[in-house]
């Protein structure tokens, strides 16, 4: 089940007469299943599968002869088949429509109308909506082969979880991954006088093990032009592109721009897409945080191999509510020892902005620490995190 990905969008590659020549790619994370259909005599015949991953969406003939048509519902049943496993696993967010809002006709009149189905249900899932535009614009700008050709001038990967280790063992206080970030969905602009690369070097200055960078441009008012002028500015701690990763090519372009490490989320991605996007990580020399905000999410992502960093996010990115004692719940004594056992670093995200606070986490057992808004608020940010720790963690 968890082979079904949703399908589709048909782009021409080949028309001879007679011979319709379609590329058809899945939607979601997986390259691997990029199919080529033909169209003999008004059906629809799958002619070759690119990758021995299996797509186990077939395509039977269709019963009008409107290839668009038969395109379409089957867009349709693949996408219904991939929200089931998403279902299955407790996610709730759901992938954009692939086909965008659907067309009503009345008579002459062609108009579309607001229904659950086509109208995002919760903040995250209008973010990742929105991602699936961006993307299909990006990806035609800059195809995975050219990415792959731009690797080779990207710069070297530094080790994140390297400098999130050293410096616990140096402060003995949870590591920090400091944030880039301008503005938030849930608290509007942070700073108005926001200079990245400034905010970056008062980081590092301050004694931040990593720092994470927000790309996200619609939402948070980020970019990928920050994350690279950070990294080209000198700046030794590794990154992390605090992106909403849906799909490979997300892990590609990241690394291109200089990113160290990237952060998937547990509540958008399924299992299968998780454990897929770790294989490239690795292929990539990328970290990757995996991110949990409940129950569900943590025993899943525990159950998957391969992941070393868990970040517990204290934020509902559904409704934005945020509660520290999420981290403390989630750690309970089975989980913390299975944590123990895989040697997996955990992470603490979100609304920290006290030294009790950051005692309170540490004591649940997080090894690190994201910190934005608390930090990227103060005139000077170096000074905020020795405030946030209670000392000066920069020595
Ligand atoms: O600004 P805060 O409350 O310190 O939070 C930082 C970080 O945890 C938060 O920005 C974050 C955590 N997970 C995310 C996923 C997407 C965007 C943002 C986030």
């Amino acid at each position: 089940m968890e082979g079904v990905i949703a399908l589709m969008r048909p782009v021409p590659v080949s028309t001879k007469p007679g011979v319709a020549l379609y590329r058809i790619s899945v939607r979601r994370s997986s390259p691997y299943i990029s199919t080529n259909f033909s169209k003999r005599n008004g059906c629809l015949i799958r002619a070759q599968q690119l990758d021995s991953r299996e797509a186990s969406a077939t395509v039977t003939p269709p019963v009008s002869d409107s290839q668009d048509n038969a395109l379409k519902l089957k867009v349709w049943e693949v996408g219904r088949l991939q929200e089931e496993v998403a279902a299955t696993q407790g996610i709730k967010i759901r992938r954009r429509p692939p086909t965008g809002p659907p067309m009503h006709y009345v008579g002459p009149f062609e108009f579309r109308i607001q229904s659950e189905g086509n109208t995002p249900r919760n903040i995250l899932e209008e973010i990742i909506w929105h991602k699936d535009v961006e993307l299909a614009q990006w990806k035609e700008k800059k195809p995975l082969v050219s990415l792959k050709k731009a690797l080779g001038a990207a710069p070297p990967t530094r080790d994140f979880i390297g400098a999130l280790r050293a410096a616990q063992q140096r402060t003995g206080l949870p590591g920090l991954i400091a944030e880039v970030k301008k503005a938030s969905p849930s608290r509007g602009v942070l700073r108005e006088d926001f200079d990245p690369v400034e905010i970056a070097k008062a980081y590092e200055k301050g004694g931040a093990a990593c720092l994470s960078v927000l790309t996200d441009k619609k939402f948070f008012q980020g970019s990928y032009e920050n994350l690279a002028a950070i990294r080209n500015a000198g700046i030794k701690c590794p990154l992390l592109c605090k992106e909403f990763i849906v799909e490979a090519w997300q892990l590609f372009y990241a690394r291109t721009k200089g990113a160290d490490a990237v952060l998937l989320i547990a509540g958008v991605l399924t299992d299968l897409d998780i454990k897929y996007m770790i294989k490239i990580c690795k292929i990539l020399g990328l970290a990757a945080l995996v991110e949990v905000h409940n129950e569900r999410e943590m025993d899943r992502v525990l159950g998957i191999d391969g992941i070393k960093l868990v970040g517990i996010n204290n934020r509902n990115l559904e409704t934005f509510t945020v509660d520290i004692s999420n981290t403390r719940n989630l750690l309970d004594a089975r989980r913390t020892q299975i944590i123990r056992e895989k040697g997996i670093i955990v992470v603490g995200e979100s609304g920290l902005f006290t030294p009790a606070d950051i005692a309170y986490v540490q004591e649940a057992g997080v090894e690190a620490v994201l910190v934005g808004e608390s930090l990227v608020k103060q005139p000077d940010p170096a000074k905020g995190i020795a405030n946030l720790f209670g000392k000066d963690i920069s020595v």
